[in-house]
């Protein structure tokens, strides 16, 4: 597993609050890794940096093979480099179909090479089957998305980012305001999606995050506070202090 992501040394201040305090983390590829942490750890912050809508005062944030330097690009060159980010609010096109998101989400896929992989309607219409069968939502295809359960809709925007096939994909509390089954299924999608890519979820649901079965990193005031398995970072007595513990 090579580093895909780099971010070393990096800081951000708000109006004199440090927020992001010397923060370095490395995510490989493929990689599932969960960020977990109190509230205002900088978990968002973090994403808002490497996403290019947050701006550090210091510090780098390399990507790829040519260890590309992300802070000198914009947030639509990050995303095209193969960055995608899942906010917690699914936000699909309420009134077109399950299979009308997936063909706009893969009609705007990164990359010169889409309308050579995609020139036919076939090779679309099977590739639509195939993210629908990823995401579980093949019986769904002909269904109005504003129909979906809260869970549902959580998926296909999760199929719409993979279909624009991003190396990184961010996902913040996907969790958030699901049924248990729901979850089980969010925590299969992303380790699936994981095997091929790198996933980085933000989550403040243990029993999720115990699911997912990955390297966990803690944040605390800006910095890693620890940083390993589950059972790892939970018996770290500084992690029970300021997270656990509360
Ligand atoms: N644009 C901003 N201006 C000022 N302060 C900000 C800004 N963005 C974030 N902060 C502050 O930076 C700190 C880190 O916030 P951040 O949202 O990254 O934390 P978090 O770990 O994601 O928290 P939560 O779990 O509550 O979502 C917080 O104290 C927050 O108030």
């Amino acid at each position: 597993m090579s580093a895909l992501l780099e971010v070393s040394g990096v800081s951000v201040t708000f109006d004199g609050f440090r927020a992001i305090n010397n923060l370095s983390i490395s995510i490989g590829e493929p990689e599932l890794r969960a960020v977990i942490g109190p509230n205002g750890a900088g978990k968002t912050t973090f994403m808002d940096i490497v996403t290019g809508k947050t701006r550090p005062d210091e510090g780098r944030v390399l990507w790829g093979e040519a260890s590309q330097n992300l802070l000198g690009m914009s947030e639509s060159a990050i995303a095209r480099a193969g960055i995608g980010r899942k906010f917690q609010k699914p936000t699909v096109f309420e009134d077109q179909t399950v299979r009308e998101n997936l063909a706009m989400a893969l009609r705007n896929k990164r990359g010169p090479l889409n309308v050579l992989f995609y020139k036919t309607n076939r090779q679309a219409r099977a590739r639509i089957a195939e993210l629908a069968d990823e995401i579980g939502l093949s019986d769904a295809l002909p269904r109005r998305a504003g129909d979906l359960s809260h869970g549902q809709k959580q998926w296909l925007e999760i199929g719409m980012l993979l279909a624009q096939d991003p190396r990184l994909l961010l996902v913040d509390e996907p969790a958030a305001g699901m049924t248990p089954a729901e979850r089980e299924h969010t925590t299969e999608l992303l380790t699936r999606a994981a095997k091929t890519r790198a996933v980085v979820v933000i989550e403040h649901d243990m029993e999720f995050i115990r699911r997912l079965n990955c390297k966990v990193t803690v944040l605390h005031e800006g910095s890693v506070l620890a940083e390993g398995s589950l059972d790892h970072v939970t018996q770290n007595q500084e992690v029970i202090d300021v997270y656990l513990g509360r």
